[in-house]
């Protein structure tokens, strides 16, 4: 008989006790008080939760952007709380891409070069043409982020985000720069990218009606999981208002 596990068949995230402490002393700040979670592979997961809940302390850790103080955060197979720095870094570089709040294009390239400051150094990417393409952009490749409206700029993040073609989309306030109309088409792109190329979601949002299209709504408070709610029926983007 065989040990061996298909990685293939893991969860995305496993995570055990996780902890977070910021600081030290009285100057302390427990961000993350005891986290077991488990992510499925290829869900859209949404975070919701009040300001300073640990959302996106949690994000940061899953994402490889920092380290948990205690327990143990798994992707697949692989512990990222026991990973050095530079297993870290490929970690970041290979499974992984990013969507905040601003979108932190380079205003002096075009949306196609923007992405291309990543395939350049990805793995096995997407062309840039298709990766803008995909997020309804095909016709806007030559054009600069200051000739582009807030919710095309966030689609520019996302084309770069997803052209290195990641395991895992993490997207810390999407919406939160963007008025509601804006916003939803940045939802359906996020939904289209985790149906069409199968990509897990991890989506940290004030906008509570975001949670309808979920697979999975985390609920945070106070550094915990308060409840964990999966949808029965999903809303579709569209049907989302906030
Ligand atoms: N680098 C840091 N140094 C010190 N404290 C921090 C740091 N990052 C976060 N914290 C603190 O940890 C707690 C959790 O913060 P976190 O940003 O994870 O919450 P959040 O739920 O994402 O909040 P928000 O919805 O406002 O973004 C807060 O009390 C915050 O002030």
């Amino acid at each position: 008989m065989s040990l061996h596990v298909d990685p293939s068949s893991l969860p995305a995230f496993r995570t055990e006790g996780l902890t977070k402490t910021y600081g030290e002393g009285a100057a302390a700040v427990q961000a993350l008080r005891g986290v077991d979670l488990v992510v499925p592979r290829g869900e859209l997961v949404v975070l919701l939760g009040p300001s300073g809940s640990g959302k996106s302390t949690l994000l940061n850790i899953l994402g490889g952007l920092d380290r948990a103080t205690s327990g143990r955060a798994l992707f697949t197979d692989h512990e990222l709380s026991a990973m050095t720095d530079r297993d870290l870094t490929r970690y970041r570089r290979d499974h992984v891409g990013f969507v905040f709040q601003f979108y932190n294009l380079m205003p002096s390239l075009t949306a196609e070069e923007n992405v291309e400051l990543v395939t350049e150094i990805a793995h096995a990417p997407m062309e840039p043409a298709e990766a803008l393409r995909l997020v309804g952009l095909g016709e806007r490749l030559h054009h600069f982020p200051a000739q582009m409206s807030g919710g095309e700029q966030q689609r520019v993040a996302i084309a770069r985000a997803i052209a290195k073609q990641p395991d895992v989309l993490f997207c810390d306030e999407p919406t939160g720069a963007l008025d509601s109309t804006t916003g939803r088409a940045v939802l359906k792109v996020l939904n289209d990218v985790n149906a069409t190329l199968g990509t897990t979601v991890l989506i940290v949002t004030h906008a509570a009606a975001t949670a309808a299209m979920a697979h999975r709504v985390i609920h945070f408070a106070d550094g915990r999981i308060r409840e964990v709610v999966t949808n029965a029926v999903r809303s579709t983007p569209e049907e989302i208002a906030w």
